[in-house]
């Protein structure tokens, strides 16, 4: 079996599971091919695979060349028209003549899908192609973007304020009303967030990064997704305390302290409170170091090497907590750029420009994938250890033993969350794709014994802040409904189909151009609530910085 044939093998598995291709070509030692080669030949058809199933299909040889297959056309055409040794077969060998005899074609289909791109040379889609992250639109500004990812920036609120870094930091950018409209280059353009407050977007560059905002921590980099869990939150001065159960390296647990100052402008800001908990001690550091660049300090009160679950929900201080964000460890298979060897292969199809939508299609259907006996899981395992690479995707029970150890954890946080006696408002999020760390937590915390003690409920759309309210990616239904049948749906007051539409999700590196994230607020009814905790305190326990002010900050990116 040839080179071509071989990759064409491995680039149908990951186009049917979204799969690893590392995993897929090191993971079977009988290639004919050197693996390497393998290696090399798909992870670059792949990258290509958007540009080229186009060409392949806009030529017209899936319909003139019976003996290729979508696949065997995508690797050879990436040969053929990209790479610098050419096709790597004899001249006279068969699937070489194939494709050869259509150079003219896939040539100028190509230069059709550059120019449509917006790049003038080969060489400049080629470098968006390598870069996505850094390349969001075409050389010409106008045309539309291979990938929009966005660089988004939290203009942090406790030191600076929209309208003043408009005016200094982003003076010379022009707004623009779409983030398909965002260019670089000599006129950089800047939008502004329609659903978080104090959110811009510009495109991916390192300027940013030496401005003296940055520096100073008036502007934090945060992807959109991440800044819904404290908007969701609501935290309101005059309530009571907030915890952040899981706050390294801090990103959430300032833009908490953030809200609250800005809420808190005309009165006493002295009686704020966020209490953050972090149980890594190294990370601790790191959120200690982020709290104070961002001014935070005088708010946020840390909670260094803290396990949450440990600490006394009943203690003076905990009956002073209304509402909790809890941002626990999770698989990050929703982070840009964390599993590398994960592609999306688009392949072509003959009839043209079907491709993306079913690749689209196969992606909705993943609640139906679901497996059951995940949801049920119950081990008390601590999986804490996000630094572990996640199994590859194609490594199923690897998998779901880790999400269902991860999920069991994270449920503990959740219920341990619900215990403290005058919470109100709990939100939940992850950087997960997987439904087992998403609706399936949420369900089986919403048939927990103590929310069904304490009254906890989903918070539902129409109760949730104008943003939330808004943003049109919800739950999945169908992982709900499962949820729900398995659980035995006595304790859960709303039906599968409210709870999915309460629960928010990001599609990883869509048109949103955000991270892949799940968000879900938990409510209790007024009546069931410790309503003698009205006084704002601001936290006894504080952290001594050691006030080191002249530090340079370096700054986070999440
Ligand atoms: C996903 S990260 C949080 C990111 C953070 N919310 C932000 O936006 O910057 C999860 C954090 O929770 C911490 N963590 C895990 N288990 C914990 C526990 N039981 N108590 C407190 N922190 C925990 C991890 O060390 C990690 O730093």
């Amino acid at each position: 079996m040839s080179l071509y044939h071989e990759a064409a093998g491995i680039l149908d598995a990951a186009s049917k599971e979204s799969g690893s291709l590392k995993s897929l070509v090191f993971g079977k030692k009988t290639w004919k091919s050197d693996q390497k080669t393998l290696f090399a030949l798909t992870s670059e058809a792949a990258k290509w695979s958007a540009v080229l199933s186009e060409v392949v299909e806009k030529s017209g040889i899936l319909k003139t060349e019976k003996q290729l297959t979508p696949t065997l056309a995508l690797v050879l055409s990436h040969d053929l028209l990209l790479s610098k040794r050419g096709v790597a077969l004899p001249q006279k060998h068969g699937l070489n003549l194939t494709i050869s005899r259509s150079k003219a074609r896939l040539t100028s289909e190509l230069t059709k899908a550059r120019i449509r791109r917006g790049f003038a040379t080969i060489d400049g889609l080629r470098q968006a192609i390598n870069n996505p992250e850094t390349s969001a639109q075409g050389e010409s500004g106008d045309q539309k973007p291979i990938v929009r990812h966005p660089r988004w920036i939290r203009v942090n609120a406790i030191k600076s304020s929209l309208e003043k870094q408009l005016q200094t930091t982003f003076s010379d950018y022009v707004q623009v009303e779409s983030l398909s409209k965002l260019s670089g280059g000599q006129t950089k353009s800047i939008y502004l967030d329609p659903h978080i407050p104090n959110l811009v977007a510009i495109v991916q560059n390192t300027d940013i990064m030496r401005s003296k905002a940055y520096r100073t921590g008036e502007l934090i980099l945060q992807d959109k997704a991440s800044c819904f869990p404290a908007y969701l939150l609501d935290p309101r001065p005059d309530e009571g305390l907030v915890i952040d159960a899981c706050a390294a390296p801090g990103n959430k647990t300032t833009h908490v302290a953030a809200i609250l100052s800005e809420r808190a402008s005309n009165e006493d800001g002295d009686s704020l409170g966020v209490i953050a908990c972090e149980k890594n001690p190294a990370r601790s550091q790191t959120l200690e170091k982020m709290v104070k660049i961002a001014g935070g300090d005088s708010i946020i009160s840390i909670k260094a090497k803290q396990d949450f679950t440990k600490l006394d929900p009943e203690s003076a201080i905990s009956g002073e907590v209304t509402a909790l964000l809890l941002d626990p460890s999770c698989s990050g298979s929703g982070i840009v750029g964390r599993d590398e060897s994960t592609v999306d292969v688009h392949l072509p199809s003959a009839s043209a420009s079907e491709s993306s939508q079913q690749s689209k299609k196969r992606k909705r259907s993943n609640p139906a994938k679901i497996k059951p006996e995940t949801i049920e899981d119950s081990s008390q395992e601590d999986p804490t250890l996000e630094e572990q690479p996640m199994p590859a995707e194609e490594d199923g029970v690897k998998l779901q033993a880790r999400l269902s150890a991860l999920s069991s954890f994270q449920l503990r946080i959740i219920e341990h969350a619900m215990s403290f006696p005058a919470a109100k408002r709990i939100t939940y999020s992850t950087c997960s794709v997987h439904p087992e760390e998403n609706e399936h937590v949420v369900m089986k915390a919403l048939a927990s014994s103590i929310a069904a003690e304490r009254g906890w409920r989903i918070m539902r759309r129409d109760q949730q802040v104008d943003g939330m309210r808004r943003w049109h990616i919800r739950g999945w239904k169908a992982a709900c409904e499962l949820g729900q049948n398995i659980l035995d749906d006595a304790n859960i007051c709303d039906d599968a189909e409210t709870i999915a539409d309460a629960c928010i999700r990001c599609d990883k590196l869509s048109e949103d151009g955000t991270m892949g994230f799940f968000v879900a607020g938990f409510v209790r009814d007024a009546a069931q609530n410790g309503d003698h905790v009205n006084q704002r305190k601001k936290p006894e326990e504080k952290i001594d910085h050691d006030g080191d002010d002249a530090e340079e900050w370096a700054g986070f990116d999440d």
